[in-house]
């Protein structure tokens, strides 16, 4: 599969009018390549989780939105919301901390992975039970047959998660916004949904926004690393780079707080400092059976 990127430059966006106006990006540049994870860190309120939704075209009703989102030649940012509709779901697809926010709760996961695959591709039902039955798979969920009659309450938090990227790749997106897609998992299952995600990533080509306040799991997964602090991006390079040789002030403060730091004073030589990344990169920490076509 060929995917592409995302190319954002000078992403503004704003709340309000006139003195009531609340600035949240101030002038954004990000390249965001086919076959990478893209990781965007910062503080609470930094602008990482308004930044994914602007590509997805999901912004709150009032937002202001300046600058450019660019995506195979298509300037996101016009497009009306009935064909940014169309991107959405099939070419940019997204996922969130709680998987339950795109299940769900009353529909079994066979009516709503092959709805939504359905009304983006027109395919017949029997084919988009097979994608769905190929996709459940892919994200090593147990019995795909049975999941899918079966509903959402009916699962796991972390098999969950593995459902909602499964429905989020139906449609073989080029882009995929994860935010903090791990962050309401305990540490074990988050380990397979971020090797998961590398996985999806290397063999598939998927450009990945990894949204995450978790230095640790962004310095195990992320191939770069934007580190944002009120609506900017004020230091971006390769995950080796920004977290043993990070040239910004706030990048090196984000650092020293990593629980890890203040034990082992090298730790900023080791990229990979949390639990749940360390366990991401350990072999046995996920099965992997489905296999990735
Ligand atoms: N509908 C809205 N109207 C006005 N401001 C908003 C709205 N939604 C979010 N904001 C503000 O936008 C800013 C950026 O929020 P955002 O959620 O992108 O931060 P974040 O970096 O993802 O932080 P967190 O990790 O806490 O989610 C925050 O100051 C937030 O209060």
């Amino acid at each position: 599969m060929s995917a592409s990127g995302i190319t954002i430059q000078g992403l503004t966006l704003s709340f309000g009018r006139g003195d009531a106006e609340k600035q949240i990006l101030r002038g954004i540049d990000l390249d965001v390549p086919a076959g990478q994870i893209t990781g965007l860190a910062g503080e609470s309120g930094s602008g990482k989780t308004m930044t994914g939704l602007a590509v997805c075209g999901l912004l709150p009703a009032g937002a202001n939105v300046g600058g450019s989102i660019r995506f195979e030649d298509v300037e996101l940012t016009q497009l009306k919301q009935r064909a940014m509709n169309e991107y959405r779901g099939a070419k940019i697809a997204m996922i969130f901390q709680d998987p339950t926010a795109s299940l769900h709760p009353m529909l079994t996961i066979e009516a709503q992975l092959i709805d939504h695959y359905r009304h983006h591709t027109g395919a017949s039902k029997k084919v988009a039970k097979q994608r769905a039955l190929e996709m459940l798979g892919l994200v090593a969920v147990p019995s795909p047959e049975a999941a899918l009659r079966k509903y959402p309450h009916q699962f796991s938090g972390g098999q969950l998660q593995r459902i909602a990227i499964a429905s989020a790749l139906m449609c073989e997106p080029s882009v995929l916004i994860a935010d903090e897609p791990t962050t309401a998992l305990d540490v074990t299952v988050q380990a397979g949904i971020l090797r998961l995600l590398r996985t999806l990533c290397d063999e598939l080509g998927i450009a990945i926004i990894l949204v995450t306040h978790d230095l640790g799991v962004m310095s195990a997964l992320a191939d770069t690393i934007a580190v944002m602090r009120m609506g900017e991006i004020v230091e971006h390079g390769s995950r080796f780079q920004v977290i043993t040789d990070p040239q910004h002030p706030y990048t090196r403060a984000l650092i020293e707080a990593l629980p890890d730091a203040a034990d082992a004073p090298d730790a900023a030589h080791s990229p990979d400092t949390s639990s749940a990344a360390n366990a991401a990169n350990a072999s046995d920490a996920v099965p992997t059976e489905g296999g990735l076509s």
